[in-house]
């Protein structure tokens, strides 16, 4: 083994094959099962996307039905996942309470030992339909309020909304927030994808794979970055300003953060170079967020960090920039946006699941050793 063999975070290898999605950065697009992501996003709704994510069809009207059947019987709130909640303190991270919730909806469901394909995606569509409620009661709880039950006459996006906010979103909103779902749903071989791509391999079950790879989604460096793009805006501090002055406090900020070596989060990207294929659907719904609430002074500090960072770097925006905003136009706590994005990764990493299990290799790479040599254990050490 030699040391020009090691990739250090894989970087340029190809670990599988996938059927889901194809990530191409010289063209900056992004296919789900063969559909352009953006026409995706303005036509389907996040039902329809997360069954051509699982199955690889658009689904028949009679497929649509049934799963809309299925989606509206599983978002209550389980009574275990709502005591195991209740336990968490409401300083913890949000994402460990979503962590935690799988863990709990793994524990009890009845067909957890079963791995066949029918009931992975039986597992995949119930833990679709039940995780919203576990993001509206957390951030309700956080705000000192009782749940909001799930109404049956309502879209996901919609209810999803409702539940959170206990107000029946606008048009603009609900399409907004769908977008989202649509977007964040599927990314290929992204580090969360691959976490439970590799907990599957050892035969291991969804709910750990799932549960996994929430936890390589927290990080700041993957899907935690939505949630610090708000913070970097906080920092900067938002003003109500003329555009030029904002993209003068934003310049002055990022020269001085790059100064201390700081990444600057939402933008760069392992794969795409030349920006993320996702960014313009993104913005254009971030667009609408800001005529809606009429916030117009949030895109002066936007564009200032973009055409900055532009600038000086010569790096792009990824998708966590213009959804960080977005997200904080529609009323979430920041802390909540990461597991927005657990609710619709859910979708791309249960199909990851199935395909890994439907031609599984274990996943073990190897490491060249740089310890110290073989050694003998010093004679005391050994008595002890
Ligand atoms: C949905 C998603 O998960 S998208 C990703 C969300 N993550 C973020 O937004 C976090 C900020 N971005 C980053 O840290 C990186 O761009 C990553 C981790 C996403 C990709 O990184 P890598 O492919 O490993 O590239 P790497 O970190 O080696 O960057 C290459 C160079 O660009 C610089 N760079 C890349 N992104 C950034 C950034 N956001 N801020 C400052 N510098 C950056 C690096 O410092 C490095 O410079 P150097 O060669 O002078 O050391
Ligand atoms: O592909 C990646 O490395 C990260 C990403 O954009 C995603 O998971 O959506």
């Amino acid at each position: 083994m030699n040391d020009n063999e090691v990739r250090k975070g894989l970087a340029g290898v190809i670990a599988d094959y996938t059927s889901i999605s194809k990530v191409n950065p010289e063209t900056n697009s992004l296919l789900y099962r063969g559909y352009p992501v953006q026409q995706l996003a303005e036509q389907l709704s996040f039902e329809d996307v997360a069954l051509l994510l699982w199955t690889g069809q658009l689904p028949t009207p009679q497929e649509r039905e049934e799963f809309l059947q299925l989606e509206r019987e599983h978002r209550d709130l389980d009574e275990n996942v709502r005591s195991a909640i209740d336990l968490l303190s409401t300083d913890c991270h949000p994402m460990d309470v979503g962590r935690t919730a799988v863990s709990v909806i793994g524990t009890n469901h009845p067909l957890a030992a079963d791995s066949s394909p029918e009931a992975e995606l039986i597992k995949a569509k119930e833990l679709f339909a039940a995780f919203p409620a576990v993001v509206a009661y957390d951030q309700r709880r956080r705000r000192g309020l009782d749940a909001v039950p799930p109404r049956s006459d309502l879209d996901y996006s919609q209810n999803f909304l409702w539940m959170t906010f206990g107000e029946e979103a606008a048009p603009e909103v609900v399409d907004a927030f769908r977008v989202s779902m649509v977007l964040y749903a599927e990314h290929s071989f992204n580090a969360s994808t691959f976490t439970a791509r590799v907990v599957t391999s050892t035969l291991s079950d969804l709910h750990s794979a799932v549960t996994a790879a929430i936890g390589a989604l927290k990080g700041p460096l993957h899907g935690g970055a939505n949630e610090a793009v708000m913070h970097t805006f906080e920092e900067i501090g938002i003003e109500d300003e003329p555009a030029a002055e904002a993209a003068a406090r934003a310049r002055a900020w990022l020269e001085q953060a790059l100064a201390e070596r700081r990444k600057i989060m939402g933008f760069g990207h392992r794969v795409y170079k030349n920006g993320d294929s996702r960014v313009p659907s993104m913005k254009r719904a971030l667009d609408a967020m800001v005529a809606h609430y009429g916030r117009q002074e949030i895109m002066g500090l936007y564009d200032g960090l973009q055409d900055a960072m532009e600038e000086v770097k010569g790096i792009k925006p990824n998708l966590d920039y213009p959804a960080g905003p977005t997200y904080h136009l529609m009323g979430f706590d920041t802390e909540m946006f990461t597991p927005l994005f657990i609710a619709s990764r859910i979708t791309g990493w249960t199909a990851h699941i199935m395909e890994q299990r439907s031609a599984n290799s274990l996943i073990r790479p190897l490491s060249i050793y740089r310890g110290p040599d073989e050694r003998s254990l010093p004679p005391v050490a050994a008595a002890a």
